[in-house]
């Protein structure tokens, strides 16, 4: 039986067959400003997207995402925490399946409904999957989502839902600009860790953004009209894909702001 997030085969079962899901670096974690240090070092954040390099969306049984043409430096992360060109690969999102539950980092216990992904790759690897094993490989940016307005930009891909409803459904996707889903101010934590979902390779510099982006209920609803299931299975809503937070054993956690 393949992972996922039921009680026979969630988070709490991950380790039996990926055992550094007890490793000294797995992600999400309880982020806690004030315990966090300001480093006036870090830089801004420096994103730079091309919409031409989006190519599709697809579900891929755990969660939605949007995927892009990284065989050149269109579409970049530099700077903030890092050292040289990661590659924008793909973003997703996780949420819960009401509005009290849903992100994978928590600030001071604080959950939102939801929490965006946008997951970059070292260019001094050959390719994503080279670098997703090294630890210095990934960089992924969080952004959380909080209950308010209706999100123009988000409710762009929310359209393509009715077409990847069950899982292994994917259709095209061009033209899509994700800088229109980051908050105005890039202000952020950023700690060493994980992929928060099978393989957990510990090999993601996490840049998660004190600023939450709106989302209406109802478009939250719309996320969780997704399927768990392929078609021809029992449906089994989307809902509650998210890793809870896992231990800091030891490590810093840096602010980029006072
Ligand atoms: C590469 C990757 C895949 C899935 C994820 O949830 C994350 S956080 C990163
Ligand atoms: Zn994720």
């Amino acid at each position: 039986m393949s992972w996922g997030y039921a009680a026979n085969n969630g988070p709490d079962k991950w380790a039996d067959n990926f055992p550094i899901a007890n490793g000294p670096r797995q992600s999400p974690i309880d982020i806690v400003p004030g315990e966090a240090s300001y480093d006036a070092g870090l830089k801004a954040l420096n994103l730079k997207y091309d919409p031409s390099t989006c190519l599709d969306i697809l579900n891929n049984g755990h969660s939605f995402q949007v995927t892009f043409v990284d065989d050149n430096d269109s579409s970049t992360l530099t700077d903030g925490p890092i050292s040289g060109i990661y590659r924008l690969k793909q973003f997703h999102f996780h949420w819960g399946a009401s509005d009290d539950k849903g992100s994978e980092h928590t600030v001071a216990g604080t959950k939102y409904p939801a929490e965006l992904h946008l997951v970059h790759w070292n260019t001094k690897y050959a390719s994503f999957g080279e670098a997703a094993s090294q630890p210095d490989g990934l960089a992924v940016v969080g952004v959380f989502l909080q209950i308010g307005a209706e999100n123009a930009n988000l409710q762009k891909v929310l359209d393509a839902f009715d077409v990847i409803k069950a899982k292994g459904k994917q259709t095209s996707f061009a033209d899509f600009d994700p800088a229109t889903l980051l908050p105005g101010c890039l202000d952020y934590w950023t700690y060493d860790g994980s992929l928060t979902t099978p393989p957990l390779l510990e090999s993601v510099t996490w840049i998660v953004c004190k600023e939450p982006v709106s989302v209406s209920a109802e478009q939250m609803a719309k996320f969780r009209s997704l399927l768990f299931s392929a078609e021809g299975e029992a449906e089994c809503c989307m809902v509650d894909n998210y890793r809870p937070p896992q231990p800091l054993k030891g490590r810093a956690v840096r602010a980029s702001f006072k």
